[in-house]
């Protein structure tokens, strides 16, 4: 393999255990950090603004909430997990005045110094340690004595020991039992937001929505069109998890792999992927950082208009019924926060 991958025994946690640690942000992936390196025997302090409604339940797990400031000011070493568009903000209003020399500022998503967002000094260590899923399974994995992998890359090494720093926090919070490996803060973001546009949350949750219509609109009873393109497709990636597309063909019937072969590819068509490729390039020429950033500054309107009518879909409808049936399906995602 051409990348560099690394488990438990290349990871030394006392490093991490020697540090002060600050989580700016308890959300999904704060309180998955923090928790986890809590866990892990690290000094841990969140930052969030007073009034914050995360503060509560950070509280409530035992861990100490200061504001970001006071926290940056305490740790020497900054996690930054608040929202991507509020970082700058904070970066420059809480963090940067409290930095020394030494210090190591650190990400779980290379968005903003992939696009020159936030410009830290050359004294201080910047990483990055991306989990490659969502923060309540980051958490419910660790817990779960498993791990969810890691992407590291360091963008400045002002010490000497930042790789090593990064490798030791991403064992705190499990991901070197399933394996960390070394990128740039430059693939990390374009291959996360590509990966989550095209294909991940963008192409799915399209594909899901878009079948559900086609049955119930040909008539198909709602509960059966959910079933069938939305409760199925976890049993279906499930395979895909354990055993690739392979695996996953090997356990369907021969007719619906012929289906499979053959008609997956006119759904999937060559405009599809030139569409694809088209997001690819304004991931890297940054039209897409610059779109979130100005639509954030707007007040969201447009992205609060989309959600609303993404929660509005008749799929939701269906769906909260039918997993309301089955007891082992409608899990809180609150429950690892
Ligand atoms: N969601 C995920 O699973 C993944 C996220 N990432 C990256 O992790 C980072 C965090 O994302 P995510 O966990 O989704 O974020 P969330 O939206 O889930 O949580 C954001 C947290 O930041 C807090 N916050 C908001 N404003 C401030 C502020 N001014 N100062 C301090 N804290 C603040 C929020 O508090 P409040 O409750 O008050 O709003 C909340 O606790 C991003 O860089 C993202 O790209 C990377 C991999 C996966
Ligand atoms: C797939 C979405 C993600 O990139 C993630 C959970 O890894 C995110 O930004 O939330
Ligand atoms: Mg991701
Ligand atoms: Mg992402």
């Amino acid at each position: 393999m051409s990348v560099e991958t690394f488990y438990d025994d290349d990871a030394d946690l006392s490093i991490i255990q020697g540090r002060k640690v600050a989580v700016i942000g308890y959300g999904s992936q704060g309180h998955a950090h923090a928790l986890s390196l809590r866990d892990s025997g690290v000094d841990v302090r969140i930052g969030l603004p007073e009034g914050s409604k995360s503060r509560p339940k950070a509280e409530e797990e035992g861990l100490r909430v200061l504001t970001p400031a006071q926290a940056a000011a305490e740790a020497d070493l900054i996690m930054i997990l608040a929202p991507d568009t509020k970082q700058a903000k904070i970066y420059a209003e809480d963090i940067a005045p409290n930095l020394n020399d030494g210090d190591a500022i650190f990400f779980g998503h290379g968005f903003n110094i992939r696009y020159d967002l936030i410009t830290p000094p050359s004294t201080v260590d910047v990483a990055m340690v991306a989990p490659k899923g969502p923060g309540h399974l980051v958490r419910r994995q660790f817990v779960d004595g498993k791990g969810v992998p890691c992407l590291i890359a360091v963008h400045q090494d002002a010490t000497g020991g930042a790789q090593a720093l990064a490798l030791a926090y991403a064992k705190g919070i499990g991901g070197s039992r399933a394996g960390v490996i070394k990128t740039t803060f430059k693939e990390e973001t374009e291959t996360d937001l590509f990966g989550e546009q095209a294909v991940l949350c963008g192409g799915a949750s399209a594909l899901v929505q878009t079948g559900f219509e086609v049955l119930t609109e040909a008539g198909y009873a709602p509960e059966i069109a959910y079933f069938e393109v939305l409760h199925e497709l976890k049993l279906i990636v499930d395979l895909m998890y354990e055993g690739g597309i392979a695996k996953m063909r090997y356990s369907i019937s021969d007719t619906a792999e012929y289906g499979d072969l053959t008609r997956g590819p006119r759904v999937i068509t060559a405009s599809v992927k030139e569409e694809m490729r088209k997001i690819l390039g304004e991931i890297q020429d940054g039209t897409f950082a610059r779109e979130w950033v100005g639509e954030d500054q707007a007040g969201r309107t447009t992205f609060t208009k989309l959600q609303n009518e993404g929660a509005q879909h008749p799929i939701e409808e269906v769906g909260k019924k039918l997993r309301g049936l089955m007891s082992w399906v409608d899990r809180p995602i609150t429950e690892t926060a």
